[in-house]
């Protein structure tokens, strides 16, 4: 379990985490998203005790991260696959690890056979691609056994091979009970692995809810309906509290009004109904949708700038 209360970290007059307060909870997979620059991997590494906090608190397993006398045990970070020395091999590299850490070595075979690196694991780690390299920095994260496992962009750059193992890994970790907090700046990535997330912009909270929660504030659900009769139609689906676009002749997009309700409506009414849609947003349009005042460079359209 990871619990942060009100941390802050202020780098001159930047504050690139303000103020946040969130609990990961273990047994499932959270995601951290957010825009570049929002705060992600800073919070990680105050969480991970990399960082001092210029004010509030983060504990792993109810303790600040470095006051565990077995911190690998309690949790493990993959912050930046490259930070290996790329002269040794990745058992030599896993084999260093656990040896300063207290780690007996029948673990380095473990963790090799975990992220599938025995074919290549004595071969130098300079040579290694970014999929290998990812498994590496992985295989150092779980040489603990850890019940934390914390992971900073791990699919960034890897093949769709790669970010399905990463996918398929993360879900395993948590189904064994263990706490997996995983950033990405991908919504849809997230959608696929992470059941809660924690959205933050800015270095604020933005939302912490499970997924499909979070599709929901962020953006409303719509029905498409079509019939031959669009008149009738129209006027079966105005009323207080619905919105009405219409898309085409005879096909409208509908808020406010449910698809049963609709349909019942329709049925009642003799209406001939071609089309019956619930139009849900993507997670990626509800994220750029919330984070759309918390990016720290926006585009602008040619349009609007004029
Ligand atoms: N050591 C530092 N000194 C000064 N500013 C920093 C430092 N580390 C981070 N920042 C700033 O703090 C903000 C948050 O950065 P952080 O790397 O935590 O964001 P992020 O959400 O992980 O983004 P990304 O996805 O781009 O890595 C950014 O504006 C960044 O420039």
């Amino acid at each position: 379990m990871i619990e942060v209360h009100d941390l802050t970290k202020r780098y001159g007059d930047q504050t690139a985490v303000d103020g946040l307060t969130f609990t990961v909870k273990p047994g499932i997979v959270t995601g951290f998203l957010g825009p570049n620059g929002a705060g992600k991997s800073t919070t990680m590494r105050m969480i991970l005790g990399l960082d001092r906090p210029t004010a509030g608190t983060a504990t792993v397993n109810g303790r600040p991260y470095e006051d565990h006398p077995d911190p690998l045990h309690q949790a493990g970070a993959l912050l930046d696959a490259k930070a290996v020395h790329t002269g040794r091999s990745a058992y030599q590299h896993l084999h260093a690890l656990a040896a300063t850490t207290g780690i007996p070595k029948s673990r380095v075979d473990e963790v090799i056979d975990v992220v599938g690196l025995h074919q290549v694991a004595r071969k130098r780690v300079g040579g290694f691609s970014l999929g290998m390299g990812q498994r590496l920095g992985i295989a150092s994260a779980l040489l603990g056994d850890p019940d934390v496992v914390i992971l900073d962009e791990p699919t960034n750059g890897l093949d769709p091979e790669g970010v399905l193992w990463i996918r398929n890994l993360m879900r395993d970790l948590a189904s064994q009970g263990r706490t997996v907090f995983v950033s990405s700046h991908l919504m849809s990535e997230m959608a696929l692995t992470a059941e809660h997330l924690i959205v933050i912009g800015k270095g604020r909270m933005i939302a912490d809810t499970s997924v499909s929660g979070f599709i929901e504030t962020a953006a409303n659900e719509s029905v498409r309906v079509r019939s031959p009769h669009a008149n009738a139609l129209h006027d079966l689906i105005t009323g207080p509290g619905t919105t009405v676009l219409s898309v085409d002749r005879g096909l409208f997009e509908v808020t406010g009004m449910t698809a049963e309700d609709i349909g019942d409506r329709a049925a009642a009414a003799g209406i001939p109904i071609h089309e019956l849609t619930v139009v849900r947003p993507s997670l990626e349009e509800a994220f750029m949708e919330l984070t759309k005042d918390a990016v720290e460079y926006q585009s602008t359209l040619i349009g609007e700038a004029r």
